[in-house]
């Protein structure tokens, strides 16, 4: 073999494909990574859907593929043939696309989307790594772990759904600015008191409304509040006030966590793994549709290590959340305890564990 031609041979590309879709919490983690797998040279593509975050988050950094996928029901119902058949369509295009790429492997972080990548890189005997941030795995990870080479979890309690040989516990990765002191550019003053109420990727119309509600008696004390209310609540622009900013959303959430003395939140994983690492205490409202109720399953570790209170949206009342709160600007020392309790629960290298984890299955792979 000549000189060229072994040079030729060396600089083929890696490939790797990337499949997530749909909800901050999908996407950022697999962002991460995404960096930490471009560095090590690998040629990054992604598998998502149509009009789903992606297509707003990825293609201004890697080639974004889409497949007609949607949720899979767990009960058989008239709808089933049609899922059923949008899957398969679904596996084969994945196919083809790894096939013609010649991709090193397949990451996912679960949902949906995680279905035609994982059985299409299972049929063609490729390196397949899933990552789970939710206490409570989702149906597609339950379903497919034991096909996947490598399961990563964001929390211990999810093991006890999947396959024992498989599964590490690398935490949830979070997006590399939340791993140095960052700014905040908003004119915040520094002594006062900042809430941020966050409903998640898509914001929380209920809480919106607790919050507006609950607004005045906080601003009346100084503190500022920062409303991330999402793109879909047409009362988001009701309430003003100097110190209120309210926005649908916000990209800078490090700089907005690791400036925040409170947050009303979600429990979303991906937000929750945020709070651990800007070490920030919180009050947690778990969306009370999550499938199997797991975002009140994720909160319940920061409840148990003392970094936040949980609260179940039907039961909290508009005078309950002032009062939680109002004690709280009072007592500024029992936030900063909590704060030090949040920062207990980080795991600042996950996406360096995790982005190991992928890299041992492709070496393992013949
Ligand atoms: C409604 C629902 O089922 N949500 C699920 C969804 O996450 P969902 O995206 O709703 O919520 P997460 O808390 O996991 O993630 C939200 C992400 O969006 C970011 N953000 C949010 C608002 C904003 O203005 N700017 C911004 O950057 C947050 O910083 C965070 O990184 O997937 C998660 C991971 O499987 C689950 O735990 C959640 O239960």
């Amino acid at each position: 073999m000549s000189n060229s031609e072994s040079v030729a041979i060396t600089e083929q590309p890696q490939r790797f494909l990337i499949a997530a879709s749909g909800t901050g919490g999908h996407l950022f983690p697999a962002l991460a990574v995404a960096e930490v797998l471009e560095a090590e040279q690998f040629q990054l593509e992604w598998l998502g859907v149509s009009n789903r975050l992606e297509t707003q988050l990825v293609p201004k950094k890697y080639p974004l593929r889409t497949v007609p996928i949607e949720g899979l029901q767990t009960r058989i119902g008239p709808k089933t043939p049609i899922l059923l058949g949008k899957l398969a369509v679904a596996v084969w295009q994945t196919r083809q696309l790894l096939k013609r790429g010649q991709f090193k492997g397949v990451l996912t972080t679960g949902g949906y989307i995680a279905a035609p990548a994982i059985l299409a890189a299972w049929s063609l005997g490729l390196p397949r790594v899933i990552h789970e941030s939710n206490a409570i795995p989702g149906k597609v990870t339950r379903w497919l772990s034991s096909i996947c080479t490598g399961v990563g979890l964001g929390l211990e309690d999810a093991t006890t759904y999947l396959p024992k040989d498989k599964t590490v516990v690398v935490g949830t990765p979070v997006r590399p600015a939340f791993l140095t002191p960052c700014e905040l550019d908003l004119p915040i003053p520094p002594e006062a008191t900042l809430i941020v109420v966050a409903g998640g990727s898509q914001g929380a119309v209920s809480v919106n409304k607790l919050v507006r509600a609950c607004a005045p008696a906080w601003l009346e004390t100084g503190a500022w509040i920062v409303h991330l209310t999402g793109a879909q609540d047409p009362d988001a622009q009701s309430f003003q006030h100097p110190h209120y900013l309210s926005m649908p959303f916000y990209d800078n959430m490090a700089g907005l966590l690791q400036r925040a003395n409170l947050a009303i939140s979600r429990a979303g994983a991906g937000t929750l793994s945020e709070l651990a690492i800007a070490s920030t205490p919180a009050l947690l409202i778990p969306y009370p549709y999550a499938a199997e109720d797991h975002q009140a399953f994720n909160a319940a570790a920061f409840v148990k290590a003392g970094a936040a209170e949980m609260y179940r949206q039907d039961e909290l009342t508009e005078e309950q959340l002032k009062q939680t709160v109002l004690q709280w600007i009072q007592e500024p020392q029992v936030l900063e305890e909590m704060a030090v309790k949040a920062y207990s629960l980080a795991v600042p290298n996950s996406t360096e564990r995790f982005a190991q984890l992928i890299l041992e299955q492709i070496e393992a792979s013949p």
